[in-house]
């Protein structure tokens, strides 16, 4: 039995990750944080990590990214392992939070998407950018998303931009505001739509040709399976920084 606290316990994703662990035999939730705890709740919910007093094997955070990065180091110093979904942290930020799990023997999992259909499309597209260098990436999301371009599509552009190092053509940046925005060499365009919940498409362009790769999550179930694996997966990481879901597949 492994024991899990979730940061953002009362928000859409954490509510569902409850739901999903309440499902299984071998997890158990233990307590949560947010930012009301006076919601009707079995559990222990804090609003600050200094008032925290239960242990858990793994913290997992669907918070704001100002947030996720306090609780994951107040996390990594407390004997946790530390799931983070929650977009909107910086390289800067993976990176100081890798070296304070390295310092405390502890295991750091940033997740951009948990859906395998985003999963795929990233590794595809990291294929795919390999032989067609002018690629474009457009997200749509729910309205109420506070980050904009999305955690997954900034990942998606990082690994295109990486991908196609070797070739010469690259777009320019322009100051078109309709261009999107630049995330590394790669344009990003945003939506913010009701009754979207999330999704993605990277479109790539050729000689006489093009390919667009799309996922969709129709629904917040599509990230449960991803979360749950990572639960009962993440002690078999090795120390310190992991990014994306590939090393548990
Ligand atoms: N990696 C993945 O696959 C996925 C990642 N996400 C990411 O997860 C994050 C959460 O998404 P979602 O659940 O839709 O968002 P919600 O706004 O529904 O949930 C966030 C929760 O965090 C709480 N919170 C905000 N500020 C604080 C604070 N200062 N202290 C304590 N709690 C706080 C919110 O409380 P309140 O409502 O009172 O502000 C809310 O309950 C986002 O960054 C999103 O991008 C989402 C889906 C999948
Ligand atoms: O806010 C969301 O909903 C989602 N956020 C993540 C992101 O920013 O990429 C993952 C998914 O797109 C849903």
């Amino acid at each position: 039995m492994a024991n899990v606290f979730i940061g953002g316990i009362h928000g859409s994703m954490g509510r569902r990750v409850q739901a999903a662990i309440d499902a299984t035999d071998d997890l158990k939730v233990v307590g949560g944080l947010d930012r009301q705890t006076n919601l009707a709740s079995q559990l222990p919910v804090f609003q600050k990590v200094e008032d925290i007093n239960v242990q858990a094997d793994v913290w997992v955070d669907f918070t704001i990214a100002s947030v996720a990065k306090v609780n994951a180091e107040w996390a990594l110093q407390h004997d946790f392992n530390v799931i983070i979904g929650t977009s909107g942290l910086d390289q800067a930020d993976f990176k100081a939070l890798g070296q304070l799990a390295v310092a405390h023997h502890q295991r750091l999992l940033i997740v951009p998407n948990f859906a395998i259909s985003a999963v795929l499309l990233m590794q595809f597209a990291e294929k795919a950018a390999q032989y067609f260098p002018d690629a474009e990436v457009v997200e749509a999301h729910h309205a109420d998303k506070v980050d904009s371009p999305s955690g997954t599509a900034r990942a998606t552009a990082q690994l295109i931009s990486a991908a196609r190092q070797k070739s010469p053509i690259a777009p320019e940046e322009t100051s078109q505001p309709a261009r999107g925005e630049w995330v590394d060499d790669v344009p990003v365009h945003a939506l913010r739509l009701p009754g979207y919940v999330a999704q993605e498409e990277v479109l790539f362009g050729g000689q006489g040709e093009s390919l667009s790769i799309k996922q969709v999550s129709f629904d917040r179930s599509s990230f449960m399976p991803g979360v749950l694996l990572a639960v009962r997966q993440i002690r078999t990481l090795p120390e310190g920084l992991t990014v994306g879901l590939d090393a548990l597949l």
